[in-house]
């Protein structure tokens, strides 16, 4: 699968483990930044980046990665056809995938050690939409509303 990432500084320790960490489980990872860790940066840029990058690539999923992951979510949330979701626990990224067929995972560095955010992030990738018809129903009154 291919895996669209980005991560401001205080995720870029994670973003690091985690490029690696998927690479070596055989999955495409295209990294959108930082590249460098700066103590100053900012995450919208790239949190959009990476965004924009899953829309564009049907089939793909998104990791934007920060201290606690909310400016990271809401910054992908921004990008037209982005369903971007907090995990926080293991429960809230498999039912992002389930209910929410989120594209994008958000993840908090400062809240997880690496292995338990690597956990997270496992749980999403390896979680499928149900399709069930409520749920796409919701999904699409977002959507709608997106578009207008
Ligand atoms: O999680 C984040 C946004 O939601 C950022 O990573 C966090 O706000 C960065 O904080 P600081 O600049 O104090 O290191």
């Amino acid at each position: 699968m291919r895996i669209h990432i980005a991560a401001d500084h205080a995720g870029f320790d994670l973003k690091t483990a985690l490029v690696s960490h998927l690479r070596e489980s055989g999955h495409d990872v295209v990294d959108h930044g930082a590249d460098t860790y700066d103590a100053e940066d900012d995450y919208p840029g790239v949190c959009i980046a990476a965004a924009e990058a899953v829309v564009a690539d049907a089939g793909s999923l998104g990791i934007v990665i920060g201290g606690s992951g909310n400016g990271e979510q809401i910054a992908a949330n921004k990008v037209r056809g982005v369903r971007a979701a907090l995990a926080w626990n293991r429960e809230t990224a498999t039912l992002a995938r389930q209910h929410n067929d989120a594209n994008v995972v958000a993840i908090g560095a400062r809240q997880h050690t690496t292995e338990e955010a690597i956990a997270l992030v496992e749980a999403f990738l390896g979680e499928a939409f149900s399709g069930d018809e409520r749920h796409q129903r919701r999904i699409d009154q977002v959507a709608e509303y997106e578009m207008r």
